[in-house]
């Protein structure tokens, strides 16, 4: 636990690994252990912080080449993450998070770096860029279909020591037509990392892929209290009347046209 009985979360490097509001995903892991009266400790590592080594779960999202390459940098600043991340921690690692976990990245200027070696992958520049929404059937046993957004220019190759996250139903995958989505260490229980290519923030839209990190992380969950959670529709069309208010259609009174105006 990070400290006294909190989970600890640390999301790592969000100041340049942070597109697609990856953050989030910690927001949502930090909720879900809230709604059943779990302690939650959120920690931001940026990059000029060291990396705690005792929390739970580590988060590590997706980002531009340039920020991904200063990340690559931080990561072999810091070689003892390798072994929370690989043998004591449950990670999730969102597209450049996932090919900073693999073993190589190349750009498409042929400038090579090393990934911090957790999964058994490595990235070189894909045909064209894999982009667009992605519906996927997950090999974890108790995450039904996933979602979320791509866009990625680097196509990942899983070598024998990984297994594929999902199986692209459809949608671009690890490439632009790969077959699979993402990586994960072998074993679906316990520490390990989970990682894809998918955003939205990808547990924002699969709470079933939240609920299996966190149970790898603490154990046994209790039940969520369903009235505690608001309907994901209902708080969905909460956001399209805030939407026409910052618009101003909807709810704000229309503006006369100019030939109304009054003279
Ligand atoms: N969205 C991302 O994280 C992109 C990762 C990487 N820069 C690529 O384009 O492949």
């Amino acid at each position: 636990m990070s400290s006294g009985t909190a989970v600890g979360i640390a999301v790592l490097l969000p100041d340049l690994l942070g597109t697609y509001s990856d953050r989030g995903n910690a927001e949502v892991l930090a909720q879900r252990l809230r709604w059943r009266g779990i302690g939650v400790e959120v920690r931001t590592v940026t990059a000029t912080d060291a990396p705690p080594d005792g929390c739970e779960l580590y988060l590590v999202g997706g980002g531009e080449d340039a920020g991904q390459r200063l990340a690559a940098d931080w990561l072999r600043r810091h070689p003892s993450l390798r072994t929370t991340l690989a043998e004591r921690a449950v990670t999730l690692a969102v597209c450049a998070g996932m090919q900073l976990l693999g073993t190589s990245v190349t750009e498409r200027d042929g400038t090579r770096y090393a990934g911090l070696d957790v999964l058994d992958l490595h990235t070189v520049p894909g045909p064209r860029r894999a982009l667009g929404e992605v519906l996927g059937r997950p090999s974890l046993p108790d995450v039904g279909v996933v979602t979320g957004f791509a866009n990625h220019g680097g196509a990942s190759t899983l070598g024998p020591g990984a297994t594929p996250f999902a199986r692209i139903v459809r949608g671009p995958g690890n490439g632009p037509h790969h077959p699979v989505d993402g990586a994960r260490s072998p074993s679906a229980e316990g520490p390990g990392v989970v990682a894809t290519y998918l955003h939205g923030p990808v547990l924002a839209r699969n709470p079933d892929l939240a609920d299996h990190l966190l149970r790898r992380a603490v154990g046994p969950l209790p039940p969520l209290d369903p009235a505690r959670v608001p309907e994901q529709a209902l708080v969905r069309c909460g956001y399209v009347p805030a939407q026409d208010r910052r618009r101003g259609r909807g709810w704000s009174a229309p503006r006369p046209r100019p030939s109304e105006s009054p003279t």
